[in-house]
């Protein structure tokens, strides 16, 4: 199989490289650069010296129509406006960033302040969140790769919303990301002496990942309330860590509460429910395609703490990608990525 990356110089697109690397299907990776045409990869990033010493090629609709599969990893508002000029019904097409994840495109152009995709090209593409949306994804010639802030929270809080264990109605998220998040384009946010020894709320209800959260609780559970999500930036270079408080229904057990878990998750070699432990950390995870998740139901409250941990690059945007390559090509689902945590 030939694959290609746009933004293959990105965080996300470097990911990429890592995983399929070892994706026992993928014959050939093209990289796709929209600025360093000609450039060595490997001159550019030393580490895959003698790995990827091939040259950076223009994106053009000559070469995409030759792949099977194409990722974008490019900043928001690009692919939107991208894959329309280099579509073809072949090739799939797995979009990394938030341009056709918001199907109301009016919601998208309030939230990211970007120009929306076409509206046709927003109806074709299938949310590429695995576990639950697998019967699309099989289907799909376009994905809308998840965000890494909703995976984390969907993966951790859909089973109880779903099964009518916890309450819709006020649920609080609070999110914390390493760095690398933010793409490797440097900014006053992200400036060392910034992040080092600092830990900085942002986008306060202003997340672009809001829209998408919400958008998702109803597209799984049938219905849907205004959430509160806070996003934080930690200083790790990787990782996301997501705490969700909700209000679970009287009378539910803790004992239900990981059944649900159970039941949804039986089959799902990314999901490792841990049990009520008083410690869960994003290094467990790191460089991984895992969501490890808990719960503790607060007695006193009737609260409860439900958290999740990911690798931003993994579960949160390239593994998530390949994952949903694999179930379009009816691959075995842990192709490529069955990685063994770097813990420390
Ligand atoms: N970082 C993360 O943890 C996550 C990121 N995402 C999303 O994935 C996308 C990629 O993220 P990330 O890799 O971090 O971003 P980066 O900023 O690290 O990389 C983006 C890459 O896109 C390429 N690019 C820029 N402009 C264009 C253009 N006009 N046409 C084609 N390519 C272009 C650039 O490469 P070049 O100049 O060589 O073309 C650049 O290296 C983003 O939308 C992000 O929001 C989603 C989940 C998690
Ligand atoms: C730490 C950090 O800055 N994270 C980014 C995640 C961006 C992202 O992945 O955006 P899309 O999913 O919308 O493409 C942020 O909070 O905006």
């Amino acid at each position: 199989m030939k694959v290609g990356i746009i933004g293959a110089t990105g965080y996300g697109g470097l990911e990429l490289v890592r995983l399929l690397s070892s994706h026992p299907a993928v014959q050939e990776i093209q990289l796709f650069t929209s600025s360093e045409e000609g450039i060595s990869f490997s001159a550019k990033y030393p580490h895959l010296t003698t790995l990827y010493d091939q040259p950076l090629e223009a994106i053009t609709k000559e070469a995409i129509a030759q792949l099977d599969v194409v990722f974008l990893g490019t900043p928001s508002g690009i692919s939107g406006q991208l894959i329309p000029e280099i579509y073809n019904e072949q090739t799939v097409f797995i979009d990394l960033s938030g341009d056709l994840r918001l199907k109301n495109i009016e919601n998208y152009e309030n939230w990211y302040g970007k120009k929306a995709a076409p509206q046709g090209l927003v109806n074709r593409s299938v949310y590429g969140l695995c576990g639950w949306n697998d019967a699309a994804i099989k289907e799909a010639q376009v994905i809308a790769n998840p965000g890494c802030y909703p995976t984390a929270t969907l993966l951790s809080i859909l089973p109880l919303l779903q099964k009518g264990l916890v309450k819709h109605h006020n649920i609080i998220i609070d999110a914390k990301s390493g760095v690398s998040g933010s793409g490797n384009k440097p900014s006053q946010m992200t400036h060392f002496t910034e992040t080092t020894e600092a830990t900085t709320i942002y986008k306060i209800n202003q997340h672009q990942h809001i829209p998408e959260i919400e958008q998702a609780i109803e597209l799984f559970t049938g219905k849907v309330e205004p959430i509160t999500f806070s996003t934080h930036l930690v200083p790790m270079i990787r990782g996301i860590i997501t705490t969700s408080y909700l209000q679970v229904e009287s009378g539910v057990t803790e004992e239900q509460l990981y059944r649900a878990y159970e039941d949804v998750y039986a089959d799902d070699p990314f999901i490792r429910i841990v049990p009520s432990v008083q410690k869960l950390s994003t290094n467990q995870v790191r460089g991984t395609n895992y969501c490890d998740i808990t719960i503790n139901l607060d007695a006193r409250t009737n609260r409860l703490t439900v958290v999740a941990v990911i690798d931003n690059l993994v579960k949160g945007a390239a593994g998530q990608a390949i994952q949903n390559m694999n179930k379009i090509m009816g691959y075995e689902e842990q192709a490529g990525l069955k990685q063994v945590p770097l813990f420390i």
